[in-house]
């Protein structure tokens, strides 16, 4: 399995807070890695970093072999790399179907002087996004609340619309922060069977999260992280028992 994703020796300070200290892993193709901690660990610092929506203070990120390091997170959608944040970002006011439809517009032609004109090129590129959306919400059973508007569901179909919207331009690696966070426990399993069903679709995930229980059951590999700094690595099996880990977390319970 070759490495899709390499974080090298990433750094990030804040005036004198080192909120992410020299970490460094790798996920591979088709791999799902979780990234766990107590809070305040460095987990979304770090994920903001990989995602260039903030510059390390040291170190570097490769995708493909390429550096992602000083690139815009813009610039991220078009080589295969989607991400969600802890907040949910959806519009509101447009349908299910089009906040769908949005996530394509990074494979797409149409730009805003195509679309004022209605140039054919707007047509097909309308069409295409129609029936990407149109696939992923289906895969998703989803496709009977397409024409609700985003803003009127409940939490866990917001959710889902926000992971739709992710991974419907089919990027290679899907950076979720949170995914389950603030789901009901079949909500939590619905959305861990797609991430299960994509990996064997040959997608790689990248994800922050709390839910333990959720994270032994689909994660690949685990890093953990405590204050900035990488304490263990491994499978599943491996961190449930690991002696720093637990320590770190019952460090945590104590608080
Ligand atoms: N923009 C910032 N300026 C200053 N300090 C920051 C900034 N962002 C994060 N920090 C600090 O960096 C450390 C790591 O924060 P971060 O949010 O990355 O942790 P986390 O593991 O994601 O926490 P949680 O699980 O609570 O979301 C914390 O001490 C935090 O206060």
């Amino acid at each position: 399995m070759g490495n899709l994703l390499e974080v090298k020796n990433l750094t990030k300070k804040f005036g004198g807070v080192t909120a992410v200290n020299d970490v460094s892993f790798q996920v591979g193709e088709g791999e799902i890695v979780a990234v766990i901690g107590p809070n305040g660990a460095g987990k979304t610092t770090l994920f903001n970093m990989i995602s260039s929506f903030i510059q390390p203070t040291v170190g570097e990120v490769l995708f493909k072999d390429q550096k992602l390091t000083g690139k815009k997170i813009f610039d991220l959608a078009p080589l295969g790399i989607s991400r969600t944040f802890q907040n949910l970002q959806i519009f509101s006011n447009m349908t299910v179907l089009e906040n769908v439809m949005m996530g394509t517009s990074v494979k797409l032609k149409t730009n805003v002087f195509s679309a004022g004109f209605r140039l054919p090129v707007v047509k097909r590129d309308e069409s295409k996004a129609y029936q990407a959306a149109y696939k992923v919400l289906e895969m998703m059973q989803l496709t009977h609340l397409m024409h609700e508007q985003a803003g009127q569901l409940s939490y866990g179909q917001q959710k889902k619309v926000e992971f739709a919207r992710a991974i419907v331009y089919d990027p290679a690696l899907i950076m979720l922060d949170e995914p389950m966070a603030g789901l009901n426990d079949a909500e939590t399993n619905t959305m861990a069977g797609y991430i299960s069903d994509l990996k064997k679709k040959g997608h790689s995930f990248l994800f922050v999260e709390h839910k333990m229980a959720t994270i032994m059951q689909i994660a690949d590999r685990i890093v953990v992280l405590d204050f900035g700094t990488k304490i263990a690595e491994g499978t599943p099996e491996e961190i449930q028992k690991n002696e720093k880990v637990i320590s770190a977390y019952l460090g945590e319970e104590a608080i």
